[in-house]
Order: C-alpha cells, then structure tokens, then sequence
C-alpha cells in the first residue's frame, strides 16, 4: 500500500532523513519511532506528499505521491494542526470535503458520523473557544473526511490528557480493524506497542531497526521466564506461598525443574516476560555497533 525507497531530505546543507526505504502493507498498522529530531515528521510529511523528497520515491496506493489522485486515498493528521479559530466544526469540515469534492448529502451524513463516533458534541462553536483535545477529534475527523484507505498520523495523542489519549489510541485502533492502512509516529513507545504491527525505529534521520514487534523483540529484546515452584531452589525468591526463579533459556528452565524435584517439589506455572518496545529501542539506540539492523527484507 505504501512503498517508500531511499528517501532523502535536505534542508540546506542539514540532512534530515536518509537512505529511509520501507513498505507498508495494505490493514497494517505501522509506528514510526524515534528521539527528538530523528526525522520521523519529515518522513511522514513526505509519504502524505506535503514535503518534496531530496531524492527518493514514494508511492501511496499504487500512485506516485505527486499524483494528486493519491490526495483522495491520504488522511493526513499533522503533529499540531492549526485549526481555522473563526469556524466551528461544521463548517471546517464541510470546507475539506468541498476541496477534496465529496458530494454535500454524503460530506453530511460521514462528518456527523465522525463525530458521533469521536463523542463531539458542541459542533456550532467555534473552534478557538474549544479544548485541546476538542480540536484534536476535529482533526481527525478532517483526516476521515473524504473516506481514505490510509491514514498517515503524527503524534496523534501528542499534548492531551490520559482520558483524551485512551480516547484518541482506541480511536485510531478501531480505524485499523475496520481496515485502514496507518503510519503513525509516537512517543509513548506503550501506545506504538498496543497498536502497531510493525515498527522502523529512526535516529539522526536514518532508520536503525525495522521489523515486526516480535523480531524486533527475538533479536533486540530479552525474553524472560519466571518459574514458579513449590519448594525453594536455589536463586528463587518467595511468592505467594510458592517460590519464584527467573532464568534467560529454556534449559534454565529445565535446571530448575531438577532442582525443584531434587527437593521433592515441582513446577506449578511459567510464565514468559518479553522486553517492552521501551526496552528494544533502548537497546538499539546504546549498540554500539552502527548503521542500519533490519530484521527483515527491504
Ligand atoms: N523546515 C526545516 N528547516 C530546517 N531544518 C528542519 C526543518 N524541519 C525539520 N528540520 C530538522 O530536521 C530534523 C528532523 O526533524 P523532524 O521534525 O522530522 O524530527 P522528528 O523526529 O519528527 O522530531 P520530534 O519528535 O521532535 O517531532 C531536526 O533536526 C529538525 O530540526
């Protein structure tokens, strides 16, 4: 659904992105993570065609993102978007829809449905009097307006409370199971865990790592396993009236399970612990080997 190959972006002599090649298929949920300044918005703002690559291709749905046809397959939701304080949601929404030339009847029928789903209510105020997290629903309902089959999010929950961002992810979740194709880029890495089924991890404008969450995990995570048992074995420590050992390998595990019977007990449970996405990125951003690690094909 979405092929970007070797972009590159200069601004000046300063280089933001390089070298950043990745696809996205068509239902996938794809984060894009990364510190401050490692290039994630001028990457995203490429694959929506707002931003000129240096040099690279991009294709959205089989067109080229200079093709102005690709607009009407793109929801783009920028980082922070300047809504227009003068007009209410009504009347901002009904402005997109005339420019990408949805019909009124069916422009009516999807901004109402939008925001029943997005529980906005007030759509007669205008919106320099609404909250932050207000203007956010209207943003994304802007995005939704002419009914894309990708959806290109930057920071979707950047700035709101944990009631609107529950909100917000949870939207966006419901989005991908009804099938749209999303980019997002996020730095609550939890958030990028819940949804995304893919992961590139960028730093100083290169993508480090790229693959799915569980490669990702397998080659730069640590997988954990806590071995429950009913008598103490060496290393354990007391748990609810059980003993509890964590080990690294599944011949660890089996050490234990000797152990435990050994002393005339047994293993009650196991349960594997995988790093979080925190971890990962932790571990890909302190390697001190350089370049790019993909667990994957480009
Ligand atoms: N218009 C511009 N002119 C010059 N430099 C720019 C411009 N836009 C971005 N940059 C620089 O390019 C680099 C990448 O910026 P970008 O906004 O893509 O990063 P980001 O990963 O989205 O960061 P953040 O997480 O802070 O939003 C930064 O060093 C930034 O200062």
């Amino acid at each position: 659904m979405i092929e970007a190959r070797d972009l590159r972006k200069e601004y000046g002599d300063f280089v933001a992105v390089e070298g950043s090649t990745f696809s996205v298929d068509r239902g996938e949920v794809f984060g894009v993570i990364g510190p401050n300044g490692a290039g994630k918005t001028t990457t995203l703002k490429m694959l929506s065609g707002l931003l000129e690559p240096t040099s690279g291709d991009v294709s959205v749905a089989g067109y080229d993102v200079t093709d102005t046809e690709m607009r009407q397959q793109l929801g783009f939701l920028p980082e922070e978007s300047p809504l227009y304080e003068e007009m209410t949601p009504l009347s901002y929404l009904r402005f997109f829809a005339d420019l990408y030339d949805v019909p009124t009847d069916v422009a009516t029928e999807r901004m109402h449905d939008t925001l029943d789903e997005l529980e906005l209510e007030h759509r007669e105020r205008k919106l320099g009097d609404m909250s932050k997290g207000m203007k956010r629903k209207v943003a994304i309902a802007r995005s939704l307006i002419n009914d894309p089959d990708v959806l290109v999010y930057d920071e979707p929950a950047s700035g709101l409370d944990p009631l609107t961002t529950n909100y917000v992810i949870q939207f966006t979740e419901q989005l991908a199971r009804e099938g749209k194709t999303i980019v997002f880029s996020a730095h609550n890495l939890y958030h990028v865990e819940t949804i995304c089924d893919r992961v590139a991890i960028m730093n100083e404008g290169q993508i480090v790592a790229r693959g799915d969450l569980e490669a990702l995990q397998d080659e730069y995570g640590d997988r954990e396993y806590h071995v429950y048992t009913t008598v103490e074995v060496p290393g354990a420590v007391a748990e609810n009236g059980n003993w509890r050992r964590v080990v690294e390998t599944m011949d660890g595990v089996e050490d234990v399970r000797a152990a435990a019977a050994e002393r005339g007990g047994e293993v009650i449970d196991i349960r594997t612990e995988e790093s979080s996405l925190e971890e990962v990125f932790l571990n890909v951003a302190e390697s001190e080997t350089p370049g790019t690690r993909y667990v994957e094909e480009a």
